[in-house]
């Protein structure tokens, strides 16, 4: 009932959805950057029909890389009904040249008899051809699909994390899976392309046997249909990455209203109006843009319409001449008329489909780019392979992400982090903390003439990524809820035979295998509540889980080993649990840890104080609890002041 009210009163309340242009500013807002840099977007028309053979070559490369054998019998098929189809269209113009020809009734059908058996033989085999060339695409499609996905996957997950802060590689992604999902597609257009040319070859060769003045009208006539399902083609393209911000909007919107992790708040802080509002005003827009490309194409093919008729026009008068002045015989006009026929229905699969290509072709350029360079962002760092580090050090480290309006997250840090220390990193609300940990774990990289980070004395730009990250355990401040098994969830799937002790053992320090040990199913319990058989875990129950999860990692030797706010869902049990254990799992590593509870940060052999990224204190906990000025003695007075305003008595 309430909730009928809240949304049949919306409008009325925020006036939102007649404010479009309010939600246009929070979205451009929301992700700023050129977004129309994507691959096609700049390409002219003439270019555009240059490179249908270049679609055609790869559309067929990506058949051939996920099904050679399917790809080449689907290509021997279609050359075969390509060739059947020219033989079909001789044989029906030689029987109508044999029945229309002056002479005796019987021996037309007598003459006719041969040219009809080819023409009956030759349309039965291509139909049996046709069915062949449907199963194998129907073969082919799915595979191409599953590469095309596999390969953009992998492509992303090998982009550096730096560029998921900047807007451009949102987009430039969400173009690429707009390719990806085209592939199959684009194989089934490159194919009627082809079918298309190969039954327009062979009625322009029954023309030009016939009499050649008639090819150059079928050329004429094809030429501005083609040109205006180009140009068409390009009009949608670029209406549909003008709108990519809108789109990637309502992805959001959408992912956000439906998940189960917001189900809660969208309904208690209702929400729901507010959001539509946005969301509506997203779509708006996308529609304006789609309606003025639709107007704006049908004028284009209007225009091309006209010219095409006149081009039709030209040719039947042509033919009408040729046979009037004798030029070419009835039975030869009457077969004239039928390749005619054939050729237009060829032009118009060839347009169509070449326009279909096309335009699938430009999401593929959109697809191939973000493959290449991983939008731009693919990891290429050194080749060494690091031992756990026992000294890193950091001089001058100055970060900043995109964005105009953001100051530097950390300047001129200087730091030197040594084997067996406990290193804990303490500041206020957006100081630096978490940058610099995932900085110093390789995940970001510093920024040219932003300082350097050295692991035993090599720049960690030097290092292979991969292995580096194995020396790394993490629990980052916001950790994976990974829609696997109990144990899986520990894991990770790194394993060299049976995980189970080494997943029990780190479970143990964490107090996860409590939570684990109320499950139905115990460690082979699906988490993931919703899917068949699947459980859910309270807050605290994950984060055992995630930490759980670095501690077993540590069993596999990695020698940083970083918490970013580690405790921050657990209750004093677990957390005094989780402390205890990493007192004796940092020796012999390097250890940070982030935490608001300055108590927590006693066990600490160091604490460093992050303000506005800088270090403002170093040093050990009584030395910086005995200094009265400086930011930790402030927090930590903050954080023991526990006086709440006097309770109200009655009389008040
Ligand atoms: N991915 C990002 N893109 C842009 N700005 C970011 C990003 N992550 C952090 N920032 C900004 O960088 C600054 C430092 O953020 P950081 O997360 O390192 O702070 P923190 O000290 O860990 O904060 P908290 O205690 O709230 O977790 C903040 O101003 C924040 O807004």
């Amino acid at each position: 009932m309430t909730e009928t009210r809240q949304n049949t009163q919306q409008p009325a309340d925020t006036g939102l959805e007649d404010e479009p242009s309010q939600h246009d500013e929070e979205l451009r807002y929301s992700f700023p950057g050129d977004n129309r840099r994507t691959a096609g977007s700049s390409i002219s028309t003439r270019a555009m029909v240059r490179r249908l053979p270049q679609l055609l070559r790869r559309a067929l490369a990506l058949a051939w890389h996920a099904d050679r054998r399917s790809t080449l019998l689907l290509l021997l098929a279609q050359a075969a009904s390509g060739v059947f189809g020219a033989l079909a269209l001789y044989a029906t113009t030689g029987t109508l040249a044999a029945l229309l020809r002056p002479g005796p009734v019987s021996g037309h059908l007598r003459d006719a008899a041969a040219p009809l058996a080819v023409l009956t033989v030759s349309a039965a085999l291509r139909s049996a051809l046709g069915i062949a060339v449907m199963t194998l695409s129907g073969r082919v499609g799915p595979r191409v699909n599953r590469d095309a996905d596999l390969a953009l996957i992998e492509a992303g997950c090998s982009a550096e994390l730096a560029a998921y802060d900047e807007p451009a590689y949102n987009e430039r992604w969400e173009s690429a899976d707009r390719g990806a999902a085209t592939t199959p597609d684009l194989l089934t257009a490159a194919q009627d392309v082809i079918a298309s040319t190969v039954s327009l070859i062979a009625a322009a060769g029954v023309l030009a046997t016939l009499h050649p003045a008639l090819l150059p009208f079928l050329v004429l006539g094809s030429i501005p249909a083609g040109l205006a399902a180009v140009r068409s083609a390009r009009i949608h393209y670029l209406a549909t990455v003008t709108t990519n911000e809108e789109r990637a909007a309502l992805r959001i919107y959408r992912w956000y209203l439906i998940d189960k992790q917001r189900a809660d708040q969208v309904r208690s802080d209702q929400v729901l109006p507010f959001m539509m509002a946005k969301y509506r005003a997203a779509e708006a827009r996308i529609v304006a843009v789609t309606d003025k490309a639709g107007t704006d194409a049908a004028r284009v093919s209007l225009f091309a319409a006209l010219a095409t008729g006149a081009g039709a026009a030209l040719m039947w008068g042509a033919l009408l001449y040729l046979v009037s002045t004798g030029h070419i015989g009835l039975a030869a006009a009457g077969a004239a008329t039928f390749a005619l026929r054939t050729a237009a229905g060829g032009v118009q699969g060839m347009v169509g489909n070449g326009t279909r290509l096309y335009r699938m072709g430009l999401f593929l350029d959109d697809y191939f780019s973000f493959l290449d360079e991983a939008g731009g962002h693919r990891i290429t760092r050194g080749t060494i392979e690091p031992p756990a580090p026992k000294l890193i050090e950091v001089t001058g480290l100055t970060y900043s992400y995109p964005g105009e309006q953001q100051a530097p997250a950390l300047r001129g840090i200087d730091l030197t982090l040594r084997q067996d220390e406990v290193v804990a990193v303490l500041g206020q609300n957006g100081s630096g903390k978490s940058t610099l940990l995932k900085l110093l774990s390789g995940i970001y990289l510093p920024q040219p003439g932003g300082g350097q980070i050295t692991w035993d004395g090599v720049p960690i730009e030097d290092l292979d990524a991969q292995a580096m990250w194995s020396m790394v355990a993490r629990v980052p401040q916001e950790f994976a809820r990974w829609p696997l098994q109990a144990a899986e969830n520990v894991h990770l799937g790194h394993h060299d035979g049976d995980p189970d002790q080494a997943v029990k053992d780190a479970a143990g320090l964490t107090g996860f295998d409590e939570a684990v040990h109320r499950l139905r199913s115990g460690w082979r319990t699906l988490l993931a509540q919703g899917w068949q058989g699947g459980a859910e875990l309270s807050g605290g129950g994950w984060q055992r889980a995630a930490v759980a999860r670095a501690f077993y990692r540590t069993h596999r030797e990695p020698g940083l080993l970083i918490l970013d706010e580690p405790t921050s869902d657990l209750d004093p049990r677990a957390e005094h649990k989780i402390l205890h254990a990493l007192r004796d799992l940092a020796k012999g590593r390097i250890t940070l840890l982030v935490t608001h509870n300055l108590g927590n940060a006693k066990l600490a052999d160091r604490i460093i104080v992050v303000d506005q990224g800088l270090i403002v204190q170093a040093g050990t906990w009584d030395q910086l609890a005995d200094q009265p000025d400086g930011l930790f003695k402030e927090l930590l007075d903050l954080q023991q002041d526990r006086t709440v305003p006097a309770q109200r008595t009655s009389t008040e």
